[in-house]
């Protein structure tokens, strides 16, 4: 495969290359201090996805989303955005792209209303006649309208990220650039960000969303991306993503009393031999934990067997079962399962 991208641009009209609406290829950005923020990092955004582009403070996101939207010069690497080569393509791509990035450029003595009114009338590709709608429209899906007449400067911090996201959506938008969107908003809030992404993915945008809370994007995702230092560590659909390199992600969690956690075990580790074809995906046992009034839960990755087999296995071989049921590994899990580290500032 090459590792050059090809630019599809005719005529100065962006046409998307594959199926990706964000590709990079080794792109890299190094500040004059030397950091290499980005470290060579191979972005594929499907068209329709809801990425998460996720990582501790200071992996690298913000750097990647600015070199995205042509406001930070890559050191070296190709990025394109809607099949166009950025910053070269900025011109015909931006207008496409709804971006929310830290620290846009509001007034603070301008009304929330009026600080969308500006940004409306100065981008050169919106429609006056139809701005004060588009306007009222943004405010509402955003939450704001009760709020639209105050002054900027007296919005809370998840007041102006919301103002933020209504100027990401003045217009209809084939991508959407969101970073860390949910940064200073209450738990309702959040929801509300996340059944918003939602709601523009389902209305045919794509989203690539920027958040150090793995937990907080995790549910909205379909596809993740996992920064840390610089290098993404591993990107693809949310579920191959989270089941790693196990041949099932899916867990198994008994609950027993702890007398029977031999027993259990037992069950678990002879289940792989029940199918022969799954013989070398031997259940293991990865943990015991109690949780008093002598109940424990045992927790297994199911190799081969699934949790339909597990259950009369377990009642076979008389062992107690309190509860069975199912778990898939977090974000977070395989985060520190890929680094040996927490999910914390990396530098
Ligand atoms: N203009 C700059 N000059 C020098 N170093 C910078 C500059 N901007 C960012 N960095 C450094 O590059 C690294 C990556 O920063 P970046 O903001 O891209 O991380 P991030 O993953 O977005 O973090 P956060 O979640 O905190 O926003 C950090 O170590 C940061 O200190």
């Amino acid at each position: 495969m090459s590792s050059t991208l090809t630019e599809r641009d005719h005529d100065g009209v962006p046409t998307t290359g594959g199926d990706a609406v964000v590709r990079t290829r080794g792109l890299t950005k190094k500040f004059r201090s030397g950091q290499v923020a980005v470290d060579g990092i191979d972005l594929e955004v499907p068209r329709g996805a809801v990425y998460g582009f996720l990582g501790p403070n200071g992996s690298g996101k913000t750097t990647t989303i600015r070199m995205l939207l042509g406001l930070v010069q890559p050191t070296s690497g190709e990025a394109l955005v809607l099949g166009g080569a950025m910053p070269r393509s900025a011109v015909a791509v931006l207008p496409r792209v709804g971006a929310l990035v830290e620290g846009p450029a509001f007034q603070p003595y301008l009304t929330g209303r009026r600080n969308l009114d500006r940004l409306d009338a100065v981008d050169m590709t919106a429609d006056p006649r139809t701005s004060k709608a588009r306007i009222g429209a943004a405010l509402e899906r955003v939450g704001l309208s009760a709020a639209a007449a105050k002054p900027y400067r007296n919005y809370s911090l998840g007041m102006k990220q919301r103002l933020g996201l209504a100027a990401a959506l003045l217009r209809p938008r084939d991508l959407l650039i969101l970073d860390e969107p949910t940064n200073g908003l209450d738990p309702q809030g959040t929801r509300e960000v996340r059944h918003l992404i939602r709601e523009l993915a389902e209305d045919g945008a794509s989203v690539l969303v920027s958040s150090h809370l793995l937990a907080e994007i995790d549910q909205v995702c379909t596809h993740v991306g996992v920064m840390s230092r610089g290098k993404l560590l591993v990107q693809g659909e949310r579920d191959v993503v989270t089941s790693g390199g196990r041949q099932s992600g899916e867990r198994v969690v008994i609950t027993t009393l702890r007398d029977h956690v031999d027993g259990a075990r037992r069950v678990l580790a002879r289940l792989a031999g029940v199918d022969p074809s799954s013989a070398s995906e031997a259940a293991s046992v990865e943990d015991a934990d109690h949780l008093g009034d002598g109940a424990v839960t045992v927790t297994a990755t199911l190799g081969g067997a699934s949790l339909s087999d597990v259950a009369p296995a377990l009642v076979a071989a008389d062992v107690l079962v309190l509860g069975i049921g199912t778990d898939r590994p977090s974000l977070e899990d395989v985060f520190v399962e890929l680094t040996g580290e927490g999910f914390d500032v990396a530098r």
